[in-house]
């Protein structure tokens, strides 16, 4: 990899802290749906201030997520999913920096007790505690901004039965310095197939995104208790592509390792997404056929569906 990096930039910090900004129909809602629809579809992301979760659980979060990664491979390889990119994943040659794992359902207890059973197997109910209650507080500003997205097309009708029919999978990251002058890749480029993705990171920067002119920005955070709120690819294809995903990698430099944890929304097994008829008019044929979120992504880790230009276009594609 080269020894360039690319220019650091502030995404939009929209504030999620404001008393009643939460809760719909506030002024402070009505304020901050304007910005979250403006920012995605500038950037398809924002950098969000949300002050539910406490500095402390933040530092306690972050705490946990290095327990993880000082357990020897043995215990992490234990994380085992049926589903692609669920559980463990590491080792990869082409990824050296690179480890995550993942719970899948992490706002549910008994999942969360699980992962931890299965890492700590005499239990760590400091863990399970800590992390269920950031999945918990986290998926609520999920579905604010799912909901401010909604309302802003006029689709909020449709909205319980989305919001509903959601997981949600937390997922820890560990990148490694690279230790040379070098900036090496931490992980490729690519768009998540979920519908919204939160991220935190400790104080090691890394991630950065491709603007709509295709240059590349380093993600600075504007405070370190910030999220960066993503739109993914299955969001987009219900709002028939009137929003876009916003294309990210991880470039790593310097010594230090970089922890990230994901939320990711996605539509729960069985459900189907299906592009609300208010999005569909003359300017704005209809792009997708109804799909099963699930066949989805078992075609996106096939060759053809890491092949395709858009995954989702080629599965079900008008
Ligand atoms: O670590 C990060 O900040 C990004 C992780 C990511 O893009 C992913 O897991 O999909
Ligand atoms: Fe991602």
């Amino acid at each position: 990899m080269g020894s360039q990096s690319c220019p650091s930039s502030k995404l939009p910090l929209l504030d999620f802290s404001m008393p009643e900004s939460t809760k719909p129909g506030s002024s402070e809602w009505e304020s901050l749906k304007p910005q979250v629809r403006e920012a995605l579809e500038e950037y398809g992301c924002f950098e969000a201030c949300f002050d539910e979760i406490s500095s402390e659980l933040l530092g306690a979060v972050l705490r946990s997520t290095e327990e993880i990664f000082e357990l020897p491979l043995e215990s992490k390889q234990r994380n085992v999913s049926e589903k692609p990119y669920h559980g463990y994943v590491g080792q990869i040659p082409q990824l050296p920096l690179y480890e995550s794992l993942g719970i899948d359902e992490a706002t549910v207890t008994e999942r969360v007790e699980t992962f931890a059973n299965t890492l700590w197997p005499q239990g760590n109910p400091n863990f399970s505690k800590t992390i269920e209650s950031y999945a918990e507080k986290l998926s609520e500003l999920e579905k604010v901004v799912r909901k401010m997205i909604a309302e802003s097309f006029g689709i909020e009708k449709h909205i319980d039965e989305n919001l509903n029919s959601t997981n949600y999978i937390l997922r820890f990251s560990k990148y490694n310095g690279p230790n040379t002058d070098d900036v090496e890749l931490g992980m490729a480029q690519h768009t998540d197939m979920n519908l919204v993705t939160i991220l935190h990171q400790n104080q090691v920067d890394g991630l950065e995104l491709q603007t709509k002119d295709g240059s590349w920005i380093k993600f600075q955070p504007s405070t370190p208790n910030s999220f960066i709120v993503m739109i993914s690819e299955s969001l987009t294809a219900w709002l028939n592509v009137r929003l876009r995903a916003t294309c990210h990698r991880v470039m790593m430099s310097g010594n230090e390792a970089r922890y990230s944890l994901g939320l990711y929304s996605y539509p729960k097994d069985g459900s189907i997404i299906e592009v609300p008829e208010e999005m569909v008019d003359e300017e704005h044929p209809l792009l997708f056929k109804p799909f099963n979120y699930e066949e989805f992504l078992s075609f996106y880790y096939t060759e053809a569906g890491q092949a395709a230009p858009s995954a989702l276009r080629a599965f079900c594609g008008m």
